[in-house]
Parts: C-alpha cells; sequence; structure tokens
C-alpha cells in the first residue's frame, strides 16, 4: 500500500524544511535533543565512573540519581513548564536555555565532582522547562497552520531519531579516548589496560563536552531565528502593528473570552483573513466532556496541542489539527489573561486521570496493558546498562550500544511493523511481537555475553516496536479520533514515567540483587545483578503480554502455533479462505445514487482526504473512465438514442465496466491503491434491472462475468428524493436523466433493495444532509477497512520514547 512513510516522507519533511525560518529551528531542536541525549548518556556513564572505587551500592545510588535528575523534572514538575510558558520572549528563552544548558554540561567534567554532576545536571532540566514551551510557541509561530502537522511530526522524527545518533556519537567518543588513552600510556595490552583505566574519565568527559558544545551550538542557530514578537507582551492595545512581511506565515490569534473555554478561538492569517471567522473544526463537537479534555495533551477544543508541553516530544499524531488557538501567545497588542496563557500538559494530571475514557472495550483494555507493559523492556536496558556493560567488560562504549540498540531496535520496528509477518492477523502479531521482545530480553539477562547481549537488545526493541505499531493499528480501528488522541496522551505519559521509574529503580535493584558466580562442577556462570533485573523486566513484559494479549487474541479458528508457522514462511495459511488469496492490495470504494445525489462532491473530498493520509488514490467513474468507455458513454448518454433496447443498454454500460476494471480498477488495486470510483455495476442492477425492469439476477451474472467478479469493500449509497436531487443539477441533460419521474423512483427503491440485501457492505446516507456531514460520516465507516494507518500513529508514538525533548 502506497502511504506516507511512519515518520513522515521525504518528501514532506522537504516539504516543512523549504520553510527557511522552520529549518532554522529544526536545526536548533535537533541539536538540542543531541545534546539532550548525549547528556543523559554522559551524566549516567559519569556517575557510574565517579563512583568506581565505591560500594556497589553507592555506586547504584549515584547511576539512578543521575537517572532522575535527567528524566525527573519533566515527569514530575511539568506544571512548572506551564507557570514559565510565555512569560518571556521565546527567541530569546530558547537562546538563553539553550546557552545555559550548554554551559552546565561543561562545567560537569570540571568541575569532576558527583554532587556538582546531579545538581547541574538537575538545574539543565530546570532550563529545559522553560525551554519546552518557547519552542513550541516558536514552531506555531514559524510554520503556517497547514503545515503545522508535518512539522510536529518531523519534530518528532528529530526528536527520538537523535537517540541512536546520540549512543553512536558517544560510542565513538567513548572509543575515541580510550584509544587516545591507550597511545598516551603506549606499551604492553597491560599499559593499555591501565590506561583504560586513567582514562575512563576522559571517556565521559567528551561526551558531556561534546553536549556542552552542541547545546551551545544549538543557542546559536536559535539565536538566528527570526526576531519573536517581543511587542506581543508590550504594545498597548492600541497600536497593533500589522505583522511585517518578513514573517509571512505568522499567525495572529485573537484570543478567546477568557471564561469560557469551549469558545472557538479564532485565528487569522496575514494572507488569508477570512479564516478568521471559520472556527476551528471541532470545537464544540465534542463540549459534553470539555472539562476532562483539559488535563491530557493540553487538548483545547478537544484537540491535541501543538506539542504539549512536554519536551519529551509532543504527542500530535499526524494529520491531527493542531490548533494554534489558546496556546498561542497573545497577538501584537493584545494581552492574554494569565488563564489563558499557553496550557502545556500537566503529565501528573494526565496519569491521574488515567486512561479510563479509553478503556472502554476488553480490545482497548487489552491493547493498553501490552503496550504499557512491553516499554519496561526497553526502559530497563537504558537503566542497567551502564552498570550491566561493565559487568561484561564493555564500559562506556558498551553502554552506549544497548542504548542504542534499543532505541533504535524500537524505531526499526516501528517502520517495519506492518510488513513483518504479513500473514499473521493483527491481534497475533501484537501478542507474539510482546512475547519475543520479553524472551529476548529473558535470554539477554541470561548469557552474560556483550555482543550477544547487544542483538538481542536490538531485536527486543524491534519486538517491542512492532507491538506498538500494531496495538495503534488495532487501536485506529476501535476507537474514534478524539478518544484516541486521549488514549495516546495516556500511553504517553505511562511510557515516560515508566522510564523514569524503571532507569532509576533498576540500578538500586541490580545493586541490593548483587553479581553472585554459581558453579556447577567445572564451569562457573557469572550471574550479574543487572542481568537480574533484565530477567524482572523480562518477566513483567511476558506478564503483560500475555494478559493484554488474551484480551486482545480472542482466539480464531487456527491454532497460534500453525498460523505463526506459516506467517513465518511467508505464506498465507493453505487453509485460508479463496477469497483471503484472491485479496488484492487496494481497496476498492463506491458511491452510489439518483442523479445529483453528491456522488462527485463526495469522492472529491475523500479522495482529498485519504491523500492527506498518504494514500494513493484513484477516482474515477463510470461510464467513460477508458478510450473506449468515452465513447460508450457518448452513445448511452446521447439522446439521439433515446429508445435504446434495455438489454443493449446493459451490454453496452457491462461493456464499458468491464474495460474500466480491466484498464483502471484491478491496476490500481494491485497496486495497493484505494480506488474511489463514481457508480459501479449496483447502477447497472438499479437502472436497467429495477428501472427498465430486466431480471436483476441476469443483468447481474452479465456485470460478474464483465468484471471477473470484483466486488467493491465499501459501497456509499447516497439516498435521496428523485425529484430534488434533479433539481440540484438544474434540470434534466442527458438521455437518463430525462426519464419519467417513476423510472428514477424504481430506480431509487432498486437502490435501497440492493444495500438492505447485503447491510454489512454498505453505508446508506440521506443525501439532503450537508455535504460536510456526509463526507464525516464516511470516513468514519471507511477507517476501519482502510489498510495499516500505522503512519499516523507511529509518528505519533515515537512521542512516548525518548524522555527527552524534542
Ligand atoms: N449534500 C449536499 N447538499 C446540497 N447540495 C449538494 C450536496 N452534495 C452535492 N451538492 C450539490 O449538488 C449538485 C450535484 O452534486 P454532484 O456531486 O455532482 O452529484 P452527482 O455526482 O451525484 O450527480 C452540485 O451542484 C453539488 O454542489
Ligand atoms: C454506470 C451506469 C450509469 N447509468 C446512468 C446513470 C446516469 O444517468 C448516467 C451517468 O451519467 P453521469 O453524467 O455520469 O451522471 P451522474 O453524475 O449522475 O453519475 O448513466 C446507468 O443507467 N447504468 C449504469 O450502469
Amino acid at each position: 500500500m502506497s502511504r506516507s512513510a511512519p515518520f513522515g516522507a521525504p518528501g514532506e519533511a522537504r516539504g516543512v524544511l523549504a520553510i527557511k525560518p522552520f529549518r532554522r529551528l529544526w536545526i536548533s531542536l535537533s541539536l538540542s535533543s543531541l545534546g539532550d541525549w548525549l547528556g543523559l548518556l554522559a551524566l549516567v556513564a559519569l556517575a557510574a565512573v565517579l563512583t568506581r572505587d565505591l560500594d556497589p551500592l553507592t555506586r547504584s545510588f549515584a547511576v539512578a540519581g543521575a537517572a532522575a535528575v535527567k528524566l525527573g523534572p519533566p515527569v514530575l514538575l511539568s506544571p512548572l513548564s506551564g507557570l514559565l510558558a510565555d512569560r518571556f520572549d521565546r527567541r530569546l528563552t530558547m537562546v538563553a536555555t539553550d546557552a545555559l544548558r550548554g554551559l552546565l554540561y561543561l562545567s560537569i567534567p570540571i568541575a569532576g565532582r558527583l554532587d556538582w554532576l546531579l545538581i547541574a545536571g538537575f538545574l539543565a532540566e530546570i532550563a529545559a522547562l522553560a525551554w519546552s514551551p518557547a519552542k513550541d510557541a516558536a514552531l506555531t509561530d514559524l510554520v503556517p497552520k497547514k503545515k503545522l502537522p508535518q512539522a510536529a511530526r518531523l519534530g518528532l522524527l528529530t526528536a527520538y531519531g537523535a537517540a541512536p545518533v546520540a549512543a553512536a556519537l558517544f560510542a565513538l567518543l567513548a572509543s575515541v579516548s580510550w584509544l587516545i588513552g591507550a597511545a598516551v600510556q603506549g606499551g604492553s595490552t597491560d599499559a593499555a589496560d591501565s590506561a583504560a583505566d586513567a582514562f575512563l574519565n576522559p571517556q565521559a568527559d567528551a561526551a558531556l563536552y561534546a553536549a556542552g558544545v552542541v547545546f551551545v551550538a544549538a543557542a546559536v542557530t536559535a539565536w538566528l531565528l527570526p526576531a519573536a514578537r517581543r511587542e506581543s507582551l508590550e504594545t498597548p492595545p492600541t497600536a497593533a502593528p500589522k505583522p511585517s512581511g518578513s514573517a509571512p506565515t505568522r499567525e495572529v490569534p485573537v484570543a478567546p473570552p477568557p471564561d469560557n473555554e469551549r469558545t472557538t478561538p479564532l485565528r487569522t492569517t496575514d494572507q488569508a483573513a477570512n479564516e478568521r471567522t471559520a472556527p476551528l473544526a471541532t470545537t464544540g463537537e465534542h463540549a459534553a466532556d470539555s472539562n476532562e479534555r483539559t488535563a491530557p495533551l493540553a487538548t483545547t477544543g478537544g484537540q491535541p496541542a501543538a506539542g504539549g508541553d512536554d519536551r519529551t516530544a509532543p504527542l500530535v499524531p499526524a494529520g491531527a489539527e493542531i490548533p494554534p488557538g489558546p496556546e498561542m501567545p497573545p497577538g501584537p497588542g493584545e494581552r492574554r489573561p494569565a488563564k489563558e496563557r499557553f496550557q502545556p500538559e500537566n503529565l501528573l494530571r494526565t496519569l491521574w486521570q488515567g486512561g479510563r475514557f479509553a478503556a472502554t472495550t476488553p480490545l482497548v483494555r487489552g491493547l493498553l496493558t501490552g503496550m504499557a507493559g512491553v516499554f519496561p523492556a526497553v526502559a530497563a536496558v537504558a537503566g542497567v546498562g551502564r552498570v550491566h556493560a561493565d559487568g561484561l567488560g564493555a564500559g562506556n562504549a558498551g553502554f552506549a550500544v544497548l542504548f542504542g540498540a534499543a532505541f533504535a531496535g524500537m524505531a526499526l520496528g516501528m517502520m517495519a511493523g506492518p510488513r513483518i509477518l504479513r500473514h499473521l492477523s493483527r491481534a497475533r502479531l501484537f501478542g507474539v511481537a510482546i512475547a519475543a521482545s520479553g524472551i529476548a530480553l529473558l535470554v539477554t539477562g541470561l548469557i552474560p555475553n556483550m555482543a550477544l547481549a547487544a542483538v538481542l537488545v536490538a531485536a527486543s526493541g524491534v519486538a517491542a516496536g512492532v507491538s506498538w505499531v500494531t496495538g495503534l493499528t488495532l487501536m485506529a480501528q476501535e476507537l474514534e479520533d478524539d478518544v484516541r488522541t486521549r488514549t495516546l496522551g495516556y500511553l504517553s505519559a505511562v511510557a515516560r514515567t515508566q522510564l523514569l521509574l524503571v532507569m532509576v529503580a533498576a540500578p538500586l535493584l541490580a545493586a541490593a540483587i548483587g553479581d553472585h558466580s554459581l558453579r556447577l562442577g567445572e564451569l562457573t556462570y557469572e550471574f550479574l545483578g543487572t542481568g537480574a533485573v533484565l530477567l524482572i523486566a523480562a518477566v513483567a513484559v511476558l506478564v503483560a503480554g500475555f494478559l493484554g494479549a488474551r484480551r486482545v487474541d480472542t482466539g480464531g479458528e487456527v491454532p497460534l502455533r500453525r498460523e505463526l508457522f506459516a506467517a513465518l514462511r511467508g505464506v498465507p495459511l493453505p487453509s485460508a479462505d479463496a477469497a483471503e488469496e484472491k485479496r488484492l492490495p487496494g481497496t476498492f470504494i463506491v458511491l452510489e445514487g439518483g442523479e445529483g445525489a453528491g456522488k462527485s462532491t463526495q469522492v472529491g473530498q475523500l479522495s482529498v482526504w485519504l491523500r492527506e493520509e498518504g494514500f494513493e488514490v484513484v477516482s474515477t467513474r463510470e461510464p467513460g473512465s477508458t478510450k473506449l468507455g468515452m465513447r460508450l458513454r457518448a452513445l448511452l448518454l446521447d439522446r439521439e438514442h433515446t429508445g435504446m433496447s434495455a438489454r443493449a443498454e446493459a451490454l453496452l454500460y457491462a461493456a464499458d465496466r468491464a474495460e474500466h476494471v480491466s484498464k483502471v480498477i484491478l491496476p490500481a488495486l494491485r497496486r495497493g491503491a484505494i480506488v474511489i470510483s463514481d457508480r459501479y455495476i449496483d447502477s447497472t442492477l438499479a437502472y436497467q434491472g429495477a428501472g427498465r425492469d430486466l431480471v436483476r439476477a441476469e443483468v447481474e451474472r452479465v456485470n460478474e462475468w464483465a468484471t471477473g467478479e470484483l466486488a467493491p469493500d465499501l459501497t456509499v449509497l447516497l439516498d435521496i428524493p428523485p425529484d430534488e436531487g434533479l433539481a440540484r443539477l438544474g434540470g434534466s441533460t442527458d438521455r437518463i436523466e430525462a426519464e419519467s419521474a417513476e423510472f428514477h423512483a424504481r430506480v431509487r427503491k432498486g437502490f435501497r433493495d440492493l444495500a438492505d440485501r447485503d447491510p454489512a457492505r454498505y453505508l446508506v446516507l440521506d443525501a439532503r444532509e450537508p455535504a460536510e456531514e456526509i463526507t464525516r460520516a464516511i470516513q468514519r465507516r471507511l477507517r476501519p477497512i482502510l489498510p495499516d494507518p500505522v503512519p499516523k500513529d507511529a509518528e505519533a508514538i515515537t512521542g512516548m520514547l525518548p524522555t527527552i525533548k524534542e
């Protein structure tokens, strides 16, 4: 199926990066993310190094403390972010906080003390709390509204993609410092060993210096951003200057009345002042739960905020509207009341309010259990990785490899997810992937070997990634957009909290368990405390996976083992029914209905929507979508041929259809495209069958033969009284439209009978409803039958992985 890559197609990235100010912002954000991940690795590594001569428990406390100062503030102090939001000039805030973080990181290796490491690490995170809303505001400021989702997706990719990059850089720096250390000492391997020891510090130091430099570079890049509207806080209301032409994409929000959160925030752009009157799409639609909405995801009007507060990467599902509304700073001349200030997500509240709104069905409860349950696999590796790598004799570079393998594996799993084991049902893939992740981790804990650990940790990450993507796909089928967005917000909060808790608790637990040598006759088995922690995490993953998957996979006819083996061989089950084997990768949708029902209008709307979702769409119609068809159409609709025999007419339509299927529809479906056709077989059954009084079964047989029995996945019937439809067209024009009212009444009844016969394949809608309502109803019905809606959520979910900011 052709759709945008999970993390945003390159073309899409190019699209937003073409906006020059955004490009600068993006570079600055990339550098910040890189510095952040590098900082996390280096702090944990240095904490281990600075305490290497102390007892294991103290050492574990140091490592846990370093993780806590780095990961704690974004989780525990997220309300602070809201207080700091929008108080200062955003560009200067970004510059100052990035510079401050840079200086703090540079100071850590210079001081070389554990206490300063913890203090400076913590201060850097406080600075980050101020940085986060400033960067969110800058994003909404620099990118036109239409491109905000793409920009946010790219931001997510960057925030998440920076983790493996930082791990690679860290490993490189660690190895280079080690080599330099060895070269300085020179001589024998013994000397190299002691050199390694003597230069342990520089290994982590180099990474901290690098993090510092990267942050300073981020500050410089942020400095080059177009000046933010400092006047926004200062200009008196009367002197509202027109935004200058230098930032044509800038949006000037009009603050909504402070006391009615639901009131539609109005916004306008320089070029499109008329948008001012357009309310944001979904505001008010879910008014009933507006009070809940303030919590998860900092939603306003039912939509996710432009990035939440959370520096850990905003949760903005692809395609989600990102309202720059109330969380935008006041426009020139407006001073927003305190209540209206940028309201970032309050993570604690999100957790507190929990996923209860989402856990409506056993399936969703199962998905939440499994997805939340598999994350400790990755978190545990991050938590004990440093000490475990030491236990395996691999030091800082080994830590970087494990850390990088876990996160890179997870990214890979998310991207490859839909393509892995294509013939396994998704419900089963979900459980199998979680189990695989747990088992890989289990073996990692059991076998103390660095090379094996790296491979297994990557495998565990891949499996975890696959399970997340699969879970999201299943969720997309089950949940309405609005609930899904909040569910993702909840999952994101859970994942980040888990990472914090596991990264802090894991080293302590490892120290408490301690390392043991077990003698089995001749053999000695080194049992590491860190390995034990990985085992515990693995068991937790397996239990959560079992509980979750049991709810999700309600059991098919085929035993799991058989289905799994078949899928591993890359073949669908031989017993799977013939229709399944014949299934084409594409999706075939047909719109039917009388004259003027609005079919072409809806085909147009749906095509636009599906293309935006990243699908390849072929919109077509009958009669007349092929060269031959155009000639047939002319014959069929020309008034000259009034009185054509009913059978000839039916056969000509069938001939047009045969050509249409073979030249247009089938090739597109084979490619995996979504084909939307304005009319198909049902039109002949209704017009020539019911209308002209031919025997429906016979007409049907001819058409099945003509089309090779190609049936639509969904037929949308737009039902309308014929006179109203014809009136929309402004009078009859062609031969068929000019038929009698009775004829059109029979046609209408013909359509309705067809729909009644097979309700599962039809969506019948009252075509007198407003066109937008109809489009929305079709979208709702269509969503579950579309191929993997993976990209959308894969992007959103990346926001849950790093605890580091975008
Ligand atoms: N839901 C609707 N309500 C009112 N008018 C509509 C609606 N949908 C379409 N129209 C208008 O009716 C006319 C016929 O619509 P069209 O999509 O061409 O119908 P069809 O393809 O079924 O003949 C157009 O002028 C269109 O703008
Ligand atoms: C496909 C098909 C169309 N028709 C008629 C219905 C329409 O009046 C006409 C198609 O003309 P068209 O201009 O495409 O009308 P619409 O926009 O309403 O689809 O052909 C049949 O009678 N049988 C068929 O099988």
